[in-house]
């Protein structure tokens, strides 16, 4: 329960005083419905006999402090009070209600607007080791669980608790007896169905572990259509799918179907007791019929309110347990990555400050002044989970304004080593400095300095514009830059035959765009961004030859201008490049111009 608590507090940081706020309405609601269910009881009593009025000592000396002179007004104002109470509690429930259904579901936006951004600030070694169905997981269905399964319930439950709590005592108030039992059915039936409780938390993590595995089945699927089509394996995803989906359902069905087996079951008891208790009551006290019909008045009330409030907790306490992993999940999660955050990638010793990516456009990250050069001193890198390096001393300069060659055989470190110097992966051994400044110092700003172009580019399912200033909003975007990072990435043609020109949607991944022309959104993309260091990863190495020969156009044209840094496997991408660096093994082998390096080998 401790723990329970504690991961609770964690997860809902923020949110604590809103916790409160409702606690307390919650409390008045129920001190409402204590009252207007307490004075049902005595009004059945009096309308059936109006001399009870003054037999009874509290409700003789009510009717002589009200000054009301006959008993017939004394009940009119008794059955206004009523009325009363029961309307303010009604509107007290609503708003404690609507407080309940607001707070979750903000809390569950809060929650995947705190996971994405954290997420995205994570270190990059961070998502090297987790799979990105389980990311997507925690944001949509983690949260999901955790608030409308776990907190609307367990705020519902506290909320039942109290007017239980309420009515109980005044059960309590009006007869020991038939209250001791009805709080001995409670004790029995928790008793009977509490191994209820590991079954319902065992078949929620399941179903939860199967629609992981089916986002994870769908995204290599339906992902890696082309190949899956090509291949023939469609049969093994659907099986694969159905083997998730068959283990969702059945786990999930049986988690909602047993949540409410408890309540019925202690429904049906207290009912039972109930009736059995009026049956002896009347039995034994044949000449007490008022005092009877004062109890059961209560009784018919607290039995419409406390037999529904008793069977809705007993049913949130089960989902919350089968939705308890949701807990657990959000809580490894958010301490996985603060930890992350907080040490930095992969254990770094070096201080620099965390990047906050909170620019509404990426076009407006603050730069790193850089004149002269880019140094490598002495870069080592190991991968965290790797006991191998794959980055072993390397030592390289790269002037402002030039062009250089990254080759070497596969697995040689070029990936690595443009990782390192990009600031994703953080060195421990070595230092990397921009005009004599450690790019550590502010790795935000020196990001800021470069344009990434993958061999894969990644586009988003939009237009062709968006995709050019990525990350922008609409109404930021530049339309004269925009233009000539068009034209810069030989795409003008391109643009011009599209239907609706840059605002042609490209489609999911970019389908309705060539590999040649994804290779040059991406260039375009760097270039809008204004990015004075291009890097290309292994950028032509898919490509046909003259697609080959329009990029190499595009990014020749760019020399002077910007720094461009190639990972090259077709050596003729790299021929205009003054500067070739060759690894193998993580080292630098050798370096020179491309006929010493190439030509001369
Ligand atoms: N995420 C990772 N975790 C552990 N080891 C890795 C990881 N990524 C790469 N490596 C290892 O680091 C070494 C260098 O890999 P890298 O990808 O940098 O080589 P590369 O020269 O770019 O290869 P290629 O030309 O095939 O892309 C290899 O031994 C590789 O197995």
């Amino acid at each position: 329960m401790k723990n329970f608590l504690n991961r609770f507090w964690y997860v809902t940081q923020g949110k604590h005083k809103q916790i409160m706020f409702m606690m307390v309405l919650f409390i008045i609601s129920s001190l409402l419905e204590l009252i207007g269910t307490g004075l049902i009881g005595p009004f059945a009593a009096i309308t059936t006999n109006p001399d009870i009025i003054e037999s009874n000592k509290t409700l003789n000396y009510i009717y002589s402090l009200s000054g009301f002179s006959s008993k017939s007004s004394f009940i009119v104002l008794l059955s206004l009070l009523i009325i009363l109470a029961f309307s303010i509690k009604a509107f007290a429930t609503f708003v404690s209600q609507k407080s309940i259904a607001q707070f979750t579901y903000k809390l569950k936006g809060d929650l995947s607007t705190d996971l994405m951004k954290a997420y995205l600030q994570a270190p990059y070694t961070y998502h090297l080791g987790r799979n990105s169905a389980s990311l997507v997981q925690s944001i949509v269905t983690s949260t999901d669980q955790f608030c409308i399964g776990l907190v609307l319930s367990l705020l519902t439950a506290i909320a039942n608790s109290i007017v239980i709590l309420a009515l109980v005592s005044l059960l309590v108030w009006t007869n020991v007896f038939a209250s001791v039992g009805i709080a001995l059915i409670l004790l029995c039936s928790f008793l009977a169905l509490n191994p209820l409780k590991v079954h319902l938390a065992k078949w929620g993590k399941n179903g939860y572990d199967a629609s992981v595995e089916m986002v994870r089945v769908l995204n290599h699927g339906i992902g890696g259509l082309k190949e899956t089509r090509i291949i023939g394996c469609e049969s093994f995803f659907q099986q694969e799918m159905k083997i998730a989906a068959d283990r969702y359902s059945e786990n999930m069905g049986l988690a909602s179907g047993y949540a409410n087996l408890p309540r019925y079951f202690v429904e049906a008891l207290v009912i039972s007791f109930l009736i059995l208790f009026a049956v002896i009551f009347l039995t034994l006290n044949q000449d007490n019929s008022q005092n009877l019909s004062s109890i059961f008045g209560i009784f018919a009330i607290a039995s419409i309110r406390l037999l529904p409030a008793m069977g809705n907790t007993i049913s949130c306490l089960n989902v919350i347990r089968y939705n308890y992993h949701s807990l657990d999940q959000l809580f490894m999660e958010f301490t996985e990555i603060r930890t992350a955050l907080n040490i930095g990638d992969s254990g770094a010793t070096k201080e620099y400050s965390t990047p906050s990516r909170e620019a509404a456009s990426l076009s407006q990250h603050k730069k790193m002044l850089f004149f002269d050069n880019i140094i490598l001193s002495d870069v080592s890198y190991s991968y965290p989970n790797s006991n191998s390096k794959a980055l072993r001393g390397v030592s390289l300069e790269v002037s402002r304004g030039s062009s250089i060659g990254l080759i070497g055989k596969s697995g040689s470190g070029k990936t690595t080593l443009v990782d390192v110097l990009m600031g994703l992966l953080i060195t421990k051994e070595g230092n990397i400095y921009v005009d004599g400044v450690s790019i550590y110092k502010d790795l935000e700003a020196w990001q800021g300095l470069i344009g990434y172009v993958p061999q894969s580019i990644f586009l988003i399912d939009d237009t062709l514009e968006k995709n050019i200033a990525f990350g922008v909003p609409e109404h930021l975007i530049d339309v004269d830059r925009l233009e000539s990072a068009i034209s810069a990435a030989q795409l003008t043609n391109v643009v011009n035959r599209l239907p609706k020109g840059i605002h042609t949607p490209v489609g999911e991944r970019g389908v309705l765009l060539s590999g040649g022309q994804r290779q040059r959104v991406g260039i375009a993309r760097a270039l809008y961004h204004k990015r004075e260091i291009l890097v290309f990863d292994e950028a032509t190495a898919a490509l046909d030859k003259d697609t080959e020969n329009l990029i190499t156009e595009a990014t020749k044209s760019l020399r002077g201008n910007k720094t461009i840094i190639i990972i090259a496997h077709r050596l003729s991408t790299i021929e205009h490049c003054e500067k070739i660096f060759q690894l193998e093994d993580g080292c630098l082998l050798k370096s020179g111009n491309y006929q010493e390096i190439v030509l001369n080998n």
